[in-house]
Parts: C-alpha cells; sequence; structure tokens
C-alpha cells in the first residue's frame, strides 16, 4: 500500500505540494487531474522518489519510502515521465529489457527473458522488437517504453502523461492496455492525465489538483461534476451525460450570449 502524509513542497516561495494526504487506491486506475501547474508531476516525483518532499512521508507497505533500499524499491514502484524518452539507439527488446535492470543487475536470466517477452507480447510489439525505436510511430515508442516498465514488473506504475502526442485511437488503446494491467496483472497504475474525458472513461478513481491541493477525490461520477471542474479548472464546464457516464463538452459563450 502507498500512503501519502501531510506532504508538502516549495520551489522558492511557491508552495507546489501542500499538505497532501492520500491513500492510493489498490488494483485500480487512478487518474491525477488539474491544470498546469497544480502539482501533479511534483506529487508523482515525490511518491517515486525522484524529488524529495520538504515535510511529511510516502509508506511503502508503512515503511517510509526513504528507508526502503533502492533495489526493493525499484522492484515496487516503476515511474515513466515524459522526460525519461531521450532519443537512444536501441531496439525495442533492448529497450524493454532495461526495465528488468533492479531484477537482473545486466545478467539476464531465463525467467528475465520471459518476463520481457510477456511484455512485448503484452504491449503488442512482438512484429517490431527488433527494430531501432527512432524508426517506430509515436503510440508505437509510447509502447514501447511502456513495455520497459511492464517488464519492470512493480506493483505500482506511475506514468506522466501518457497520452501526450497520441491520437485518439492510440490514446484509446492505451488506456486499454492500463486498464488490462490493473485487470490481467495485477498492478495499481496512477496516471496524470490532461484529458478528463479520457480520465472518466477509463479510470476507477479521480484525484483533482489545484495550487498544490487536493481538491476532491473519487469516483469519476464524483468528480465530473459541474462545481468540482468549473473551480479546478477556472472555467465554465458544461456536463453532459452519454450511457450513464457523464463527460465535459467544449463550449464557449458567444458575444450575443453575454449581451
Ligand atoms: N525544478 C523546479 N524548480 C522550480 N519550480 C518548479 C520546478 N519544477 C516544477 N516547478 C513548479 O512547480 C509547479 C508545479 O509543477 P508540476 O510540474 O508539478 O505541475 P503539473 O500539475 O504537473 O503541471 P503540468 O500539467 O503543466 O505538467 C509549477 O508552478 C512549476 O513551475
Amino acid at each position: 500500500m502507498i500512503e501519502i502524509k501531510n506532504v508538502h513542497k516549495k520551489y522558492g516561495s511557491l508552495v507546489v505540494l501542500d499538505d497532501i494526504n492520500l491513500t492510493i487506491k489498490e488494483g485500480a486506475v487512478t487518474a491525477l487531474i488539474g491544470p498546469n501547474g497544480a502539482g501533479k508531476s511534483t506529487l508523482l516525483g515525490v511518491i517515486s522518489k525522484l524529488l524529495e518532499a520538504d515535510q511529511g512521508t510516502v509508506l511503502l507497505d508503512g515503511e517510509p519510502i526513504s528507508k526502503v533500499k533502492p533495489h526493493n524499491f525499484a522492484k515496487a514502484i516503476a515511474i515513466l515521465k515524459q522526460t525519461n524518452q531521450i532519443n537512444v539507439n536501441l531496439t525495442v527488446r533492448e529497450l524493454v529489457s532495461f526495465g528488468r535492470w533492479p531484477h537482473s543487475k545486466g545478467n539476464l536470466t531465463t525467467f528475465d527473458e520471459q518476463k520481457i517477452n510477456e511484455a512485448i507480447q503484452f504491449l503488442r510489439l512482438k512484429e517490431v522488437e527488433h527494430k531501432n525505436i527512432n524508426q517506430l510511430s509515436g503510440g508505437q515508442k509510447q509502447r514501447a517504453y511502456i513495455a520497459m516498465i511492464v517488464a519492470q514488473d512493480t506493483k505500482y506504475v506511475l506514468l506522466d502523461e501518457p497520452l501526450n502526442n497520441l491520437d485518439m485511437r492510440y490514446s484509446v488503446d492505451m488506456m486499454l492496455i492500463l486498464q488490462d494491467l490493473v485487470k490481467k496483472l495485477n498492478k495499481t497504475v496512477m496516471i496524470v492525465l490532461h484529458d478528463i474525458n479520457f480520465a472518466a472513461t477509463f479510470s476507477d478513481h479521480i484525484i483533482a489538483m489545484k495550487d498544490g491541493k487536493i481538491i476532491k477525490e473519487g469516483t469519476p461520477d464524483q468528480i465530473m461534476e459541474k462545481d468540482v471542474l468549473d473551480y479546478v479548472f477556472d472555467h465554465e464546464f458544461c456536463i453532459a451525460g452519454v450511457n450513464g457516464k457523464k463527460y465535459f463538452i467544449y463550449y464557449q459563450e458567444s458575444v450575443d450570449d453575454k449581451l
């Protein structure tokens, strides 16, 4: 279990995380939503030990993460940030093999190879496994990086904006794969999403952040409320229901409406 207790973080005088208290829902896809600068990436950074909180603790199965040994931590929590995705001259299979590093330390066993194969299959990359990742489409490349994380075989998978640069079809595909990670491989997924309708459609739980605070968390139905979204995004939302689910629709008042 991951518990976040009284976490604060500042950059200079800017408060970026303001008394965050949270228990990550196990066996679920949790979406973190909120405007630019709300603190979403910083929160993922603190949970994954890429960043240190100024105050407060993150507990992994009851133990402060600062005390968890790096090799144990890397077997429990994996994070994929946009900035991880530098252009490297590797085949898909070589990239995915890196995910086994915390387990294999570079000496891949038969079991590691099996996990690499499973990750490649799971992300549907078999036909491109020997291709250089720079020759892949954006969507395939994104899947290759996620396959690396899947090969790491951690219980917790944290993803910072994995739908960036993906078209609608690849985005839906990616979200279905993340749902499968939960359903078929028993993972817990936490994902920063900018598209609220994707969060509403594909996540089990949504956390809405603004100005370093958690404004509200709950089911998509509880978060897709006009008053919640209007406040979080400082924008007038229009919420519509389709097949029993709530979605938001972009709309802009015309000048005539205002007169
Ligand atoms: N290394 C840093 N130094 C100073 N300020 C930073 C640093 N990293 C982030 N910030 C600031 O902290 C705030 C929160 O940033 P963060 O990236 O966590 O927000 P976010 O919700 O993920 O935003 P976005 O949706 O734009 O990715 C922003 O105001 C950002 O400018």
